[in-house]
């Protein structure tokens, strides 16, 4: 699908709004002749993306797009003053609430979507929700974005965007603590820094796609146990440790994240 209407990108040079328009452009699903971006800065490092126009206006981009997508941080919203009543309004921010956007932009089309770093890199599973007002053919519209930087998919409660700030937004960074955490086992043991990184880095990037063949990983982690061997040992003793109420805790603690830094910025988006 190429998308025939214009788009705007509200923070257009930031990492993800960045990655989302070059990757559109590039892969042919955006016109660069149909796009804005905007930033206050102007491009600042971003990647270029010849044809596209750039605005320090968030109003007259508001006015040349049909679809705007939100892509500055939270705190950084309560400076973003639209109107984009009667358009389509994508907020890749975590903790801002529907509700909010619809009454700051006069939009009722509104769709929550929570991308993670990896769209920087063409990889990121997004999963978006979408408001009562969004139509089946916004929805194909945001699905075919997602796409272009990865994979998505809807999530029928906005609810679901909060507790995804963890498992989606803040996941991505999950790997690189584990690697952290075996690079200094490992150093602590006597092996060079060298070596303890680039077995680390080999196991979560690519002994892991073993993981890949699998649409549930459940069956790969019990097969090892199985084996009664020392990854049984280790696992058990990673479970018994806690492994899993440390997961689970991370991701909560995400979720409650996104909704204090909701609630401190209420006084500011009225
Ligand atoms: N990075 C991540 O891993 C994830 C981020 N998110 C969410 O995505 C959103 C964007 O994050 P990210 O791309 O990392 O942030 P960045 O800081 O990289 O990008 C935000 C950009 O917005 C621009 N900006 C700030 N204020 C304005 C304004 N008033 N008008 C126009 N542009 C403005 C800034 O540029 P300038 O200073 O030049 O104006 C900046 O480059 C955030 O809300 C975040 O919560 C969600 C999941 C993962
Ligand atoms: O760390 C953050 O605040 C951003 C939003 C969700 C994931 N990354």
């Amino acid at each position: 699908m190429t998308i025939a209407a214009r788009v705007g990108i509200i923070g257009g040079n930031g990492w993800l709004g960045n990655a989302l328009a070059s990757s559109a452009v590039t892969k042919g699903v955006i016109d660069p002749a149909r796009l804005v971006l905007s930033s206050r800065s102007g491009t600042r490092g971003a990647i270029d993306i010849p044809g596209a126009t750039w605005t320090r206006d968030n109003g007259e981009l508001a006015r040349q797009s049909d679809v705007i997508l939100l892509s500055v941080r939270p705190e950084q919203y309560p400076a973003v003053v639209i109107d984009a009543s009667g358009k389509l309004v994508v907020s890749l921010m975590a903790a801002i609430p529907a509700a909010i956007i619809a009454k700051r932009t006069g939009a009722e089309r509104i769709v929550r979507s929570m991308p993670n770093a990896a769209m920087s890199i063409g990889k990121s599973f997004t999963p978006w929700f979408a408001a009562a007002a969004v139509t089946p053919e916004d929805k194909r519209l945001v699905q075919t974005l997602f796409e272009c930087c990865g994979d998505g998919d809807e999530v029928p409660e906005e609810r679901h965007i909060d507790y995804c700030s963890g498992l989606c937004g803040s996941g991505a960074a999950f790997p690189g603590l584990l690697a952290q955490a075996m690079i200094e086992q490992a150093v602590a043991q006597g092996l060079p820094l060298s070596f303890a990184r680039r077995a680390a880095k080999s196991v979560l990037i690519d002994a892991s796609q073993l993981l890949a063949e699998h649409e549930d990983p459940a069956p790969v982690v019990q097969a090892m146990i199985d084996y009664r061997g020392t990854t049984a040992a280790a696992l058990q003793t990673m479970i018994d440790c806690g492994f899993k109420t440390a997961v689970g805790a991370g991701l909560d603690a995400a979720a409650k994240k996104a909704a204090a830094m909701a609630a401190g910025l209420t006084g500011q988006l009225r």
